[in-house]
């Protein structure tokens, strides 16, 4: 039997690439860990137990609250708050960002941005969710509460950065900056365990992942990509195929995989776009070029944008560096934002 490598072992082993980690890092990995475990349990049986449709709340962003975003956020920040490594979070599902007040939390060292439950279309459908995270180290005196400068750092100052993915099997995939790695979880060992070493994006790919219910409303330049992306001619691949989940935390790693292109472009009606910079786009787009892809807004590097706000929202091009480069090619408005 080959060697199962788990998450933890991994972990531990990595540490070594920084000569002077604390384990702090380390035991907030595991947190996450735990978490996911426990969010796992709860999708697994959705149908079985009163967690699923909406809780009758709507959250900042003006969205419906499911109860499985509730559930996995809660679940999520029990799992920061047990340990003394996080100082603060913020999340999707709350307003402002949380600065933890017990003594152990505020000499914490990192903060944490998470999308605790992302796909929330398809819960109810059993389709493939997830959750997104990014990890930040503080930049306030550690020893005082968290402030939201902590939060509002540009998605290149990320520490580590990942998601979980719940679907035929549920993976874990996450990077410190120096590659990317999965671990899937075998529910007969209730551990995740290393899967996927290494993950390398392909240069190109033949999958093109867009809402095209939003084409007739974006830059006319993406119309024009979704066009190319129809046509025949073998010598590059096309006609493409079409692959929309609906979860971007699915699209994306079916896409990191096998090679393709994710776009949620800024449209007249989401003038700033629908998906979130600091908790959706910025890690994966950490993952995305830990991979070999890249990432934008369709005019600059996602993880060069200067948060300003906890919410904020933008375009997303992502995936891989040919196809994106070819979609932004043919872009017609010289900034991100859509002026009608
Ligand atoms: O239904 P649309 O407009 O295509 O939007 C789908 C996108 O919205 C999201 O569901 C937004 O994320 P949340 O579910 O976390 O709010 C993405 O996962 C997905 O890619
Ligand atoms: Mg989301
Ligand atoms: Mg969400």
């Amino acid at each position: 039997m080959s060697k199962i490598t788990t998450l933890n072992e991994f972990i531990l082993e990595r540490q070594k690439d920084f000569p002077f980690a604390t384990g702090e890092l380390t035991n907030l990995l595991n947190d996450i860990a735990v978490a996911s475990k426990i969010v796992n349990r709860d999708v697994n049986r959705a149908g079985l137990v009163d967690i699923l449709g909406a809780k009758g709340e709507t959250n900042v962003q003006g969205e419906e609250q499911q109860k499985l975003d509730v559930i996995a956020d809660d679940a999520f920040i029990a799992a920061f708050k047990s340990g003394e490594e996080v100082c603060g979070i913020a999340s999707e599902e709350n307003d402002d960002f949380v600065a933890f007040d017990d003594e152990a939390s505020k000499n914490g060292k990192y903060v944490v941005l998470f999308d605790p439950l992302d796909g929330s279309s398809n819960i109810d459908v059993n389709v493939s969710i997830g959750t997104i995270f990014s990890i930040y180290r503080r930049v306030s005196e550690p020893g005082t509460k968290a402030v939201k400068e902590d939060f509002l750092q540009k998605g290149a100052d990320q520490i580590a950065a990942g998601y979980v993915l719940f679907g035929s099997s549920t993976m874990l995939v996450y990077t410190t900056g120096k590659g990317v790695n999965g671990f899937t979880l075998d529910p007969s060992i209730g551990e995740f365990c290393l899967s996927h070493k290494d993950i390398k994006s392909p240069e190109t790919g033949r999958i093109y992942s867009i809402n095209e219910g939003n084409l007739d409303r974006c830059d006319p330049g993406l119309k024009e990509y979704a066009q190319y992306c129809r046509e025949d001619d073998s010598s590059t691949g096309r006609p493409y195929s079409g692959r929309y989940i609906g979860s971007l935390v699915a699209d994306f790693h079916r896409n990191l995989l096998k090679g393709g292109i994710y776009v949620y472009p800024t449209t007249n009606n989401c003038p700033e776009g629908r998906l979130r910079l600091l908790y959706e786009c910025n890690p994966l787009a950490f993952i995305a070029e830990q991979a070999g892809g890249i990432a934008t807004d369709g005019h600059q590097r996602i993880m060069d944008i200067e948060p300003k706000e906890l919410h904020e929202r933008c375009g997303y091009y992502v995936g891989s560096t040919q196809m994106v480069e070819k979609a932004m090619s043919l872009l017609k408005h010289k900034e991100a934002k859509i002026t009608v």
